[in-house]
Protein backbone atom coordinates (compact mmCIF):
# COMPACT_ATOMS: atom_id res chain seq x y z
CA UNK A 1 0.00 0.00 0.00
CA UNK A 2 1.94 3.10 -0.95
CA UNK A 3 1.11 6.38 0.34
CA UNK A 4 0.12 8.15 -2.42
CA UNK A 5 -2.06 5.98 -4.03
CA UNK A 6 -4.15 5.63 -0.91
CA UNK A 7 -4.84 9.31 0.50
CA UNK A 8 -7.31 10.63 -2.59
CA UNK A 9 -9.60 7.71 -3.03
CA UNK A 10 -9.80 6.60 0.60
CA UNK A 11 -10.78 10.28 1.67
CA UNK A 12 -14.03 10.18 -1.07
CA UNK A 13 -14.73 6.87 0.40
CA UNK A 14 -14.45 7.32 3.86
CA UNK A 15 -15.53 10.98 3.49
CA UNK A 16 -19.00 9.79 5.25
CA UNK A 17 -20.30 12.57 3.32
CA UNK A 18 -24.09 12.04 3.53
CA UNK A 19 -23.65 11.47 7.42
CA UNK A 20 -22.00 14.86 7.54
CA UNK A 21 -25.07 16.40 5.87
CA UNK A 22 -27.52 14.51 8.06
CA UNK A 23 -25.36 15.41 11.02
CA UNK A 24 -25.09 19.30 10.29
CA UNK A 25 -28.22 20.28 11.97
CA UNK A 26 -27.24 18.83 14.78
CA UNK A 27 -23.53 20.31 14.72
CA UNK A 28 -25.31 23.57 14.42
CA UNK A 29 -27.45 23.63 17.58
CA UNK A 30 -24.95 22.22 19.53
CA UNK A 31 -22.03 25.59 17.93
CA UNK A 32 -25.03 27.37 18.98
CA UNK A 33 -25.52 26.56 22.53
CA UNK A 34 -21.83 26.92 22.82
CA UNK A 35 -21.20 30.04 21.58
CA UNK A 36 -24.56 31.98 22.88
CA UNK A 37 -26.26 32.13 26.06
CA UNK A 38 -29.69 33.29 24.83
CA UNK A 39 -30.59 29.67 24.43
CA UNK A 40 -32.23 27.74 27.29
CA UNK A 41 -31.60 24.17 25.53
CA UNK A 42 -31.17 21.56 22.73
CA UNK A 43 -35.82 22.05 22.48
CA UNK A 44 -35.79 26.23 23.03
CA UNK A 45 -32.59 26.19 20.22
CA UNK A 46 -34.27 24.29 18.18
CA UNK A 47 -37.86 26.08 18.20
CA UNK A 48 -36.22 29.42 18.10
CA UNK A 49 -34.31 28.59 14.38
CA UNK A 50 -36.98 27.57 13.03
CA UNK A 51 -39.20 29.84 14.34
CA UNK A 52 -36.71 32.49 13.31
CA UNK A 53 -34.88 30.91 10.14
CA UNK A 54 -36.96 28.10 8.78
CA UNK A 55 -35.35 24.77 8.65
CA UNK A 56 -32.50 26.44 5.84
CA UNK A 57 -31.35 27.39 9.74
CA UNK A 58 -29.92 24.43 10.81
CA UNK A 59 -28.09 23.77 7.45
CA UNK A 60 -26.40 27.42 7.75
CA UNK A 61 -22.39 26.88 7.19
CA UNK A 62 -22.51 23.72 5.74
CA UNK A 63 -20.74 23.38 2.10
CA UNK A 64 -17.41 24.07 3.13
CA UNK A 65 -17.39 20.88 5.54
CA UNK A 66 -19.40 18.72 2.72
CA UNK A 67 -16.39 19.98 0.41
CA UNK A 68 -13.58 19.30 2.52
CA UNK A 69 -14.39 15.87 4.33
CA UNK A 70 -12.32 14.68 1.51
CA UNK A 71 -9.35 16.05 1.95
CA UNK A 72 -9.49 16.05 5.90
CA UNK A 73 -10.53 12.50 6.34
CA UNK A 74 -7.61 11.22 3.89
CA UNK A 75 -4.70 13.13 5.87
CA UNK A 76 -6.28 11.70 9.06
CA UNK A 77 -7.05 7.98 7.54
CA UNK A 78 -3.85 7.99 5.46
CA UNK A 79 -1.97 9.37 8.16
CA UNK A 80 -3.28 7.29 11.02
CA UNK A 81 -2.87 3.93 8.56
CA UNK A 82 0.50 4.65 7.34
CA UNK A 83 1.54 5.75 10.91
CA UNK A 84 0.71 2.04 11.66
CA UNK A 85 2.38 0.67 8.68
CA UNK A 86 5.25 2.38 9.99
CA UNK A 87 5.33 1.39 13.44
CA UNK A 88 4.03 -2.56 13.20
CA UNK A 89 5.59 -2.87 9.99
CA UNK A 90 2.32 -5.24 9.44
CA UNK A 91 -0.13 -4.51 6.43
CA UNK A 92 -3.84 -3.72 6.83
CA UNK A 93 -4.32 -7.07 6.28
CA UNK A 94 -1.78 -8.84 8.08
CA UNK A 95 -3.15 -6.79 10.73
CA UNK A 96 -5.95 -9.34 11.34
CA UNK A 97 -3.41 -12.23 12.50
CA UNK A 98 -0.96 -9.86 13.99
CA UNK A 99 -3.25 -6.86 16.00
CA UNK A 100 -0.59 -4.07 16.81
CA UNK A 101 -0.94 -2.72 20.69
CA UNK A 102 -3.10 -0.05 21.38
CA UNK A 103 -0.02 1.95 22.44
CA UNK A 104 0.99 1.85 18.70
CA UNK A 105 -3.01 2.24 17.84
CA UNK A 106 -3.48 5.71 19.64
CA UNK A 107 0.05 6.95 18.54
CA UNK A 108 -0.68 6.81 14.78
CA UNK A 109 -4.53 7.80 15.84
CA UNK A 110 -2.73 10.90 17.67
CA UNK A 111 -0.59 11.55 14.66
CA UNK A 112 -3.38 12.04 11.84
CA UNK A 113 -5.61 13.98 14.37
CA UNK A 114 -2.61 16.56 15.10
CA UNK A 115 -2.03 16.85 11.48
CA UNK A 116 -5.56 16.90 10.41
CA UNK A 117 -6.34 19.93 12.75
CA UNK A 118 -4.18 22.32 10.57
CA UNK A 119 -6.37 20.79 7.31
CA UNK A 120 -9.63 21.14 9.36
CA UNK A 121 -8.85 24.37 10.58
CA UNK A 122 -9.95 27.21 8.41
CA UNK A 123 -13.16 25.25 7.24
CA UNK A 124 -14.02 24.78 10.50
CA UNK A 125 -13.83 28.21 11.32
CA UNK A 126 -16.49 29.03 8.31
CA UNK A 127 -18.54 26.79 9.41
CA UNK A 128 -18.56 28.17 13.05
CA UNK A 129 -18.92 31.86 11.81
CA UNK A 130 -21.85 31.14 9.28
CA UNK A 131 -23.65 29.05 12.11
CA UNK A 132 -23.87 31.38 14.23
CA UNK A 133 -25.82 34.12 12.14
CA UNK A 134 -29.28 34.05 13.35
CA UNK A 135 -30.43 36.57 10.56
CA UNK A 136 -33.02 34.45 8.62
CA UNK A 137 -32.71 34.12 4.92
CA UNK A 138 -32.44 37.53 2.59
CA UNK A 139 -35.60 39.53 2.43
CA UNK A 140 -35.98 42.73 0.57
CA UNK A 141 -35.74 45.61 3.43
CA UNK A 142 -34.24 42.56 5.89
CA UNK A 143 -30.91 43.76 7.62
CA UNK A 144 -28.06 41.41 5.85
CA UNK A 145 -26.24 39.19 7.35
CA UNK A 146 -22.30 40.19 8.06
CA UNK A 147 -21.18 36.70 5.68
CA UNK A 148 -23.28 36.54 2.37
CA UNK A 149 -21.85 32.77 2.40
CA UNK A 150 -18.58 30.72 2.65
CA UNK A 151 -16.15 31.95 0.34
CA UNK A 152 -17.44 36.01 1.30
CA UNK A 153 -16.63 34.67 5.27
CA UNK A 154 -13.24 33.53 3.86
CA UNK A 155 -12.20 36.76 1.75
CA UNK A 156 -13.74 38.84 4.89
CA UNK A 157 -11.66 37.18 7.72
CA UNK A 158 -8.59 37.27 5.69
CA UNK A 159 -8.88 40.71 5.12
CA UNK A 160 -10.17 42.17 8.66
CA UNK A 161 -8.07 39.80 10.36
CA UNK A 162 -4.82 38.81 8.21
CA UNK A 163 -4.29 35.46 6.68
CA UNK A 164 -3.37 34.19 10.42
CA UNK A 165 -7.17 34.78 10.76
CA UNK A 166 -7.85 31.34 8.96
CA UNK A 167 -6.53 29.60 11.69
CA UNK A 168 -8.15 31.25 14.25
CA UNK A 169 -8.99 28.55 17.35
CA UNK A 170 -6.87 26.15 15.28
CA UNK A 171 -4.57 26.01 18.78
CA UNK A 172 -7.43 24.25 20.37
CA UNK A 173 -8.62 22.71 17.93
CA UNK A 174 -5.24 20.94 17.88
CA UNK A 175 -5.42 20.19 21.87
CA UNK A 176 -9.24 18.73 21.14
CA UNK A 177 -8.40 16.04 17.96
CA UNK A 178 -4.98 14.83 19.07
CA UNK A 179 -6.10 12.84 21.94
CA UNK A 180 -9.44 12.49 21.05
CA UNK A 181 -8.62 10.76 17.94
CA UNK A 182 -6.09 8.25 19.64
CA UNK A 183 -9.04 7.42 21.44
CA UNK A 184 -10.96 6.82 18.31
CA UNK A 185 -8.84 4.54 16.87
CA UNK A 186 -8.27 2.60 20.07
CA UNK A 187 -12.20 2.07 20.37
CA UNK A 188 -12.79 1.33 16.91
CA UNK A 189 -9.83 -1.09 17.02
CA UNK A 190 -10.50 -2.76 20.61
CA UNK A 191 -14.32 -3.37 19.77
CA UNK A 192 -14.00 -4.90 16.20
CA UNK A 193 -10.96 -6.96 17.70
CA UNK A 194 -13.42 -7.94 20.39
CA UNK A 195 -16.22 -9.03 18.17
CA UNK A 196 -14.19 -10.34 15.56
CA UNK A 197 -13.04 -14.18 15.21
CA UNK A 198 -9.51 -14.80 15.66
CA UNK A 199 -7.78 -14.16 11.71
CA UNK A 200 -10.98 -12.70 10.08
CA UNK A 201 -12.37 -9.33 8.64
CA UNK A 202 -14.93 -7.95 10.82
CA UNK A 203 -18.60 -7.82 9.77
CA UNK A 204 -20.25 -4.84 8.30
CA UNK A 205 -22.51 -4.89 11.64
CA UNK A 206 -19.28 -4.77 13.35
CA UNK A 207 -17.44 -1.75 11.58
CA UNK A 208 -20.79 0.28 11.81
CA UNK A 209 -20.98 -0.26 15.39
CA UNK A 210 -17.85 -0.04 16.71
CA UNK A 211 -17.55 3.24 14.38
CA UNK A 212 -20.53 4.77 16.06
CA UNK A 213 -19.33 3.55 19.94
CA UNK A 214 -15.77 5.23 18.73
CA UNK A 215 -17.34 8.33 17.24
CA UNK A 216 -19.14 9.11 21.11
CA UNK A 217 -16.14 7.89 22.77
CA UNK A 218 -14.14 10.59 21.04
CA UNK A 219 -16.68 13.36 21.05
CA UNK A 220 -17.21 12.69 24.64
CA UNK A 221 -13.84 13.23 25.41
CA UNK A 222 -13.27 16.29 22.88
CA UNK A 223 -16.52 17.98 24.29
CA UNK A 224 -15.01 20.36 26.76
CA UNK A 225 -12.32 21.53 24.42
CA UNK A 226 -15.05 21.45 21.61
CA UNK A 227 -16.81 24.45 23.52
CA UNK A 228 -13.43 26.20 23.98
CA UNK A 229 -12.70 25.98 20.60
CA UNK A 230 -15.98 27.44 19.27
CA UNK A 231 -15.37 30.36 21.60
CA UNK A 232 -12.10 31.14 20.50
CA UNK A 233 -13.45 30.67 16.65
CA UNK A 234 -16.10 33.31 17.28
CA UNK A 235 -13.46 35.50 19.62
CA UNK A 236 -14.14 39.24 18.94
CA UNK A 237 -16.74 39.12 16.71
CA UNK A 238 -19.08 39.86 19.70
CA UNK A 239 -17.26 41.66 21.85
CA UNK A 240 -15.18 39.40 23.91
CA UNK A 241 -11.65 38.69 23.43
CA UNK A 242 -9.73 36.10 24.86
CA UNK A 243 -5.95 36.08 25.59
CA UNK A 244 -5.40 32.53 24.61
CA UNK A 245 -7.05 28.76 25.45
CA UNK A 246 -6.40 29.04 28.82
CA UNK A 247 -7.68 32.57 29.98
CA UNK A 248 -11.11 31.15 27.41
CA UNK A 249 -11.25 28.18 30.10
CA UNK A 250 -10.98 30.14 33.40
CA UNK A 251 -13.46 33.44 32.44
CA UNK A 252 -15.81 30.51 30.60
CA UNK A 253 -15.60 28.89 34.28
CA UNK A 254 -15.69 31.87 36.10
CA UNK A 255 -19.11 33.06 34.56
CA UNK A 256 -20.74 29.95 33.88
CA UNK A 257 -19.63 27.36 36.26
CA UNK A 258 -17.47 23.69 35.36
CA UNK A 259 -20.45 22.69 33.43
CA UNK A 260 -19.50 25.05 30.73
CA UNK A 261 -17.60 22.53 29.88
CA UNK A 262 -20.48 20.03 28.98
CA UNK A 263 -22.38 21.76 26.38
CA UNK A 264 -23.24 20.42 23.65
CA UNK A 265 -22.08 16.73 24.93
CA UNK A 266 -25.71 15.07 24.34
CA UNK A 267 -25.75 16.52 20.73
CA UNK A 268 -22.51 15.77 19.93
CA UNK A 269 -22.68 11.87 21.22
CA UNK A 270 -25.94 11.91 19.38
CA UNK A 271 -24.47 12.95 16.12
CA UNK A 272 -21.42 11.20 16.59
CA UNK A 273 -22.94 7.78 16.19
CA UNK A 274 -24.62 7.66 12.42
CA UNK A 275 -22.13 9.79 11.33
CA UNK A 276 -19.18 7.71 12.16
CA UNK A 277 -20.65 4.64 11.68
CA UNK A 278 -20.53 5.06 8.00
CA UNK A 279 -17.20 6.87 8.35
CA UNK A 280 -15.30 3.25 9.41
CA UNK A 281 -17.96 1.13 6.88
CA UNK A 282 -16.10 3.13 3.82
CA UNK A 283 -12.70 3.23 5.22
CA UNK A 284 -12.85 -0.79 5.85
CA UNK A 285 -14.40 -1.41 2.50
CA UNK A 286 -11.68 0.64 0.63
CA UNK A 287 -8.99 -1.02 2.78
CA UNK A 288 -10.46 -4.18 1.45
CA UNK A 289 -10.37 -2.92 -2.09
CA UNK A 290 -6.77 -1.28 -1.82
CA UNK A 291 -4.78 -2.70 0.68
C1 LIG B 1 -11.90 14.17 17.51
N1 LIG B 1 -13.29 14.54 17.30
C2 LIG B 1 -14.07 14.02 18.39
C3 LIG B 1 -13.36 15.98 17.37
C4 LIG B 1 -13.78 14.14 16.01
C5 LIG B 1 -13.83 12.66 15.73
C6 LIG B 1 -14.70 12.23 14.55
C7 LIG B 1 -14.62 13.03 13.33
C8 LIG B 1 -15.79 12.89 12.42
N2 LIG B 1 -15.46 13.45 11.14
C9 LIG B 1 -17.06 13.58 12.96
O1 LIG B 1 -17.39 14.63 12.46
O2 LIG B 1 -17.69 13.06 13.84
Amino acid sequence: MCVFGWLFPSGYASSGAVGLVLGHPFDTVKVRLQTQTTYRGIADCMVRIYRHESLLGFFKGMSFPVASIAVVNSVLFGVYSNALLLLTATSHQERRAQPPSYMHIFLAGCTGGFLQAYFLAPFDLIKVRLQNQTEPRAQPGSPRPRYQGPMHCAASIFQEEGPRGLFRGAWALTLRDTPTLGIYFITYEGLCHQYTPEGQNPSSATVLVAGGFAGIASWVTATPLDVIKSRMQMDGLRGKVYRGVLDCMVSSVRQEGVGVFLRGLTINSARAFPVNAVTFLSYEYLLRWWG
